[in-house]
Parts: C-alpha cells; structure tokens; sequence
C-alpha cells in the first residue's frame, strides 16, 4: 500500500516518517515550497519540524497531481483549511485516514463529515491520539486510536502503519475517535490559562476532569461511544496536550493566562493552535445539540478578550451539583 500525506506541516511530516519505516516510499504533499525543497533536499522539514532528519524515502510535492500512484491519502491539513484542499484532490475511491483535530466553522462538521460530502466514495478512516510530532519523528514510543468502519480496511491500515512503537488500538467508532481530538485542544488552552494565571494543579486536575466530562457529554450527544472517549483519542490526548507546554494550545492559553491578548498571542504564526479556532464552533454545535459545555463557554470569552478574573470568577460561582451529570 503506497501512502501519500496530503499536508506538510509537522504533523504530516512524522505521519511521512511513519509510513516510510523501512524506506517505503511515501509521497509528502505540501503547499509551501521551502518546505518541499527542504525535504528533498536536506531531508528535514526546516520550517515545520526542525531537527528531526527524515527519511531519504519521504519525496515532497507541491503538486497534488504527485499523489495519483499512492494507495491511500494521510489527510493532515489543519480543519479550517481542510475543505479547500480536498475540494482539489481528485475525485476517487482511495482510503482517506482524517489525522487532523477539529470541527469545521460554519458548518460544524467534523473532519471525516468534510470528507465524507466531498469525496462521497472514498472509504474514511481516523487516526488519533497524544501524539506530539517530534516525538513520533523520532520514533519514540506513541500509541494510538484508528478508527474506521470497515475492518478489512482497518487491518490493512494498521498493518501498513503500525509498529512497535507507533502502536495502533482499532475501533469502528469514526465519530468518537475524531470528536475526542477536536475538543481536547479547547480544553488544553484552559489548562493553560490555569498554568499561566497561576491558579495551582489541583484547579487543573479538576479542569481535567470536568472538561472530559463535557468531552463525552458532547461526544455521546454526537453519535461518539463513551469507551472511546475513554481511549487514546479523547482521555489520553486530553492528559497529554493539558500537561505540557509542548502542545500549542496549552501555549496559548498560557499567554491567556497571563493576560495577554489572543490577536496577539494568534498574530503572524507560522503553525496551528486548532482549539482557538475550534472553542466558537464547538460551543455553537454543543448549543445546537442541547449539551452544557461550561469550560468551553469560557475558553470562548477569554478568546474573545473577556479578562482572565471575570471569567475564572464565573465559572467558580456556578452552583455545585452532582457529579455524574
Ligand atoms: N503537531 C502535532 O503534534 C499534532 C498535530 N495534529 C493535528 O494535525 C493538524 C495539522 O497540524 P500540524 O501538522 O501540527 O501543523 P503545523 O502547525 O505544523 O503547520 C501548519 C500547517 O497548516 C498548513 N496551512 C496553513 N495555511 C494553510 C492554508 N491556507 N491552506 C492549507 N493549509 C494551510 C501549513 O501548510 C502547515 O501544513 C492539526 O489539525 C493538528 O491539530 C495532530 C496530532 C499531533
Ligand atoms: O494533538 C497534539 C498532540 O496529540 C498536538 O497538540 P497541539 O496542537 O496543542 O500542539
């Protein structure tokens, strides 16, 4: 099975790492061309994933025409950007394995729902899990959900792409696997915010835990298994990306925390910090399906410049309640 990556930015590079063990060819799209030469030519993504060498079997392109012999598409292009470059891919029947984290502005689909209407025959599959790039570029060890309705496909997908350490744990739950990933990032930015307003670790043990129960409320309430929100995909990112500045969510809500602006904090970056764009979305679709989402309502105010005290002091006044519901 031939793999392309349609994204070049760190994530698509150490999914291109992945897919090339043992020097398989693997075909690496991607629209900047600094990148495609850097790849190329020095066999490191200078602009993305600095530091890391890559494998000599990784090619990069800049033209989507260079992905027509692969077998099957790695989807890597941040959710905001997803529709645009999939509205120019081909039409066609190859797998497409959805790798990115979020929910789309407007419509409030999730990256496989984008997929699935434009590419209506091509089978989709999810790939999630705490997986920071550098660290999977590595090769150091990384578990992960993949999900996909049919599980010939799966199999076929997991075999091609897994290994020892870049372990693969199979569901048929597509929609629990890719909503996990999604909300995770908003609730990294408020574990940021408790990181850089200095509110202590046990206010972000407890952000954690009341924001993985709003991950499964809305999950549940989006066709999602509570087991696999449970899983690497929802709990086990939601651990890692909430404990380390790292992750560039938990960054910027750092720089929240801190009282700084989010235009600024947003301005002239280079790579993604997909819950900022994520938190309205999920919070228009968490209304829109009738379920609470009390950290993500203030993830979006302090987004949208509301200071950092009034919106602790907000949800620490909310009435105590049960804790199952
Ligand atoms: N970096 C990581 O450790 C992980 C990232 N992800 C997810 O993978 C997805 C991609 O993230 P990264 O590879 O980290 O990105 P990145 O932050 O390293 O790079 C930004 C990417 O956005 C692309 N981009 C910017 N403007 C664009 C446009 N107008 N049209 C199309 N593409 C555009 C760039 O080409 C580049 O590929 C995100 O959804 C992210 O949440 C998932 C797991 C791990
Ligand atoms: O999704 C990630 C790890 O699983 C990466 O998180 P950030 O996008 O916050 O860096």
């Amino acid at each position: 099975m031939k793999i392309g990556v349609l994204g070049g930015g760190a994530w698509g590079t150490a999914l291109a790492q992945v897919a090339a063990r043992g020097d398989q060819p693997v075909t690496l799209w991607a629209r900047e061309d600094d990148v495609v030469t850097s790849v190329n030519t020095r066999h490191e993504n200078s602009s993305f994933l600095p530091g890391v060498p890559l494998s000599p079997a990784i090619r990069a392109t800049s033209d989507l025409a260079d992905l027509s012999d692969c077998d099957a598409l790695l989807v890597v292009v941040p959710a905001q950007f997803l529709r645009a470059v999939l509205s120019q891919l081909p039409a066609g029947n190859r797998p497409l394995v959805l790798c990115a984290k979020g929910i789309e502005a407007g419509t409030q689909k999730l990256v496989a729902e984008v997929a699935r209407e434009l590419h209506p025959d091509a089978p989709v599959a999810v790939l999630s899990g705490p997986t920071f790039a550098h660290e999977v570029a590595k090769g150091l060890p990384t578990a992960v959900t993949l999900a996909c309705e049919d599980e010939a496909l799966r199999d076929a997908l997991a075999d091609r792409l897994g290994s020892a350490t870049f372990r693969t744990y199979g569901s048929s739950d597509v929609a629990g696997a890719e909503i996990g990933g999604a909300v995770k990032n908003v609730l990294a930015i408020a574990c940021g915010v408790v990181e850089g307003a200095g509110l202590g670790l046990n206010a972000r043990a407890a952000l954690i835990a009341r924001g993985f129960a709003e991950m499964t409320r809305f999950g549940v309430a989006r066709g999602g298994r509570p087991e696999t929100l449970a899983g690497l995909s929802g709990l086990g990112d939601l651990v890692l990306t909430c404990s380390s500045t790292n992750s560039r969510n938990f960054s910027l809500g750092v720089g929240l925390g801190q009282g700084k602006a989010a235009s600024e904090l947003l301005a002239d970056r280079r790579t993604v910090a997909e819950g900022a764009a994520t938190a309205p979305v999920l919070r228009e679709a968490a209304r829109a399906v009738g379920v609470e989402m009390p950290v993500t309502e203030a993830v979006c105010a302090l987004l949208d410049g509301t200071p950092v005290r009034t919106v602790v002091d907000a949800l620490l006044a909310r009435p105590m309640r049960e804790e199952a519901r």
